[in-house]
């Protein structure tokens, strides 16, 4: 079977009648948000659902999950992806640029869950390029601020559009190379203290349960 799928539909079961889910992004979380939505259409569950981008709102909606906001509803559970996970839940984020939004939904709810394939089990955080959204006037200053604390960055630019990519917030993304990640918590924090940086992909101390799928099954991280 799909792992991202094995993972996502395990987490489907971790929500209960009335709750208020946190609709995380990406190819994980899209099984996760398709099979939420076939229990509400087939089995009758009752949950709305906290979008964390335009790509999960569209999703909800087509799946048949009613959309609400932070601005009407607590998050009882968020189920969202990831694109690193360390053995003590620090995560990567932002792969597909929406951990902005992301971490306020993830970081509010009663229970953050996180669904990933044995392939973002990792020992450290930091192969991945940590993604850091930037205010578009301040895209050169932080470049070089990032620099200058030892990373190599890219101002990320993707297929269907000239130019960078311009995120759900319409500011640029960073991504930034550091190598290993001594301290996520307090890179985290080091982070969005540098003046136009909106916020960057580490999640440290959020999460409250990782559901991996791998080849040998489901593996549970709390
Ligand atoms: O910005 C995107 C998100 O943080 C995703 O949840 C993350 O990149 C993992 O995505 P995927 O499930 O597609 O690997």
């Amino acid at each position: 079977m799909n792992l991202k799928k094995m993972a996502a539909l395990r987490a489907v079961d971790e929500i209960g009648d009335g709750d208020v889910v946190g609709l995380g992004t990406g190819s994980t979380t899209h099984y996760f948000i398709e099979e939420l939505g076939r229990r509400v259409r087939e089995e009758g569950l009752e949950v709305m659902g906290v979008p964390t981008s335009y790509q999960s709102m569209f999703l909800a909606a087509e799946s048949g999950i009613k959309v609400t906001s932070l601005a009407e509803h607590d998050v009882d559970v968020a189920v969202d992806g990831a694109d690193e996970v360390d053995p003590d839940l620090n995560l990567i984020k932002g792969g597909g640029a929406a951990h902005t939004l992301e971490k306020i939904v993830d970081s509010s709810a009663g229970s953050f869950i996180v669904i990933v394939d044995e392939s973002k089990l990792v020992e450290r955080l930091g192969a991945f390029p940590l993604p850091v959204e930037v205010i578009p006037a301040a895209c050169r200053p932080v470049k070089l601020k990032l620099e200058s604390m030892g990373a190599s960055v890219d101002i990320r630019s993707s297929e269907g559009k000239d130019g960078p990519v311009v995120t759900d917030n319409g500011n640029f993304v960073l991504d930034a190379s550091f190598g290993v990640i001594d301290d996520p918590g307090a890179m985290e924090s080091r982070l969005n203290n540098i003046p136009g940086v909106v916020e960057n992909g580490i999640f440290a101390g959020i999460a409250d349960m990782v559901i991996a799928g791998t080849s040998e099954g489901l593996k549970i991280l709390r």
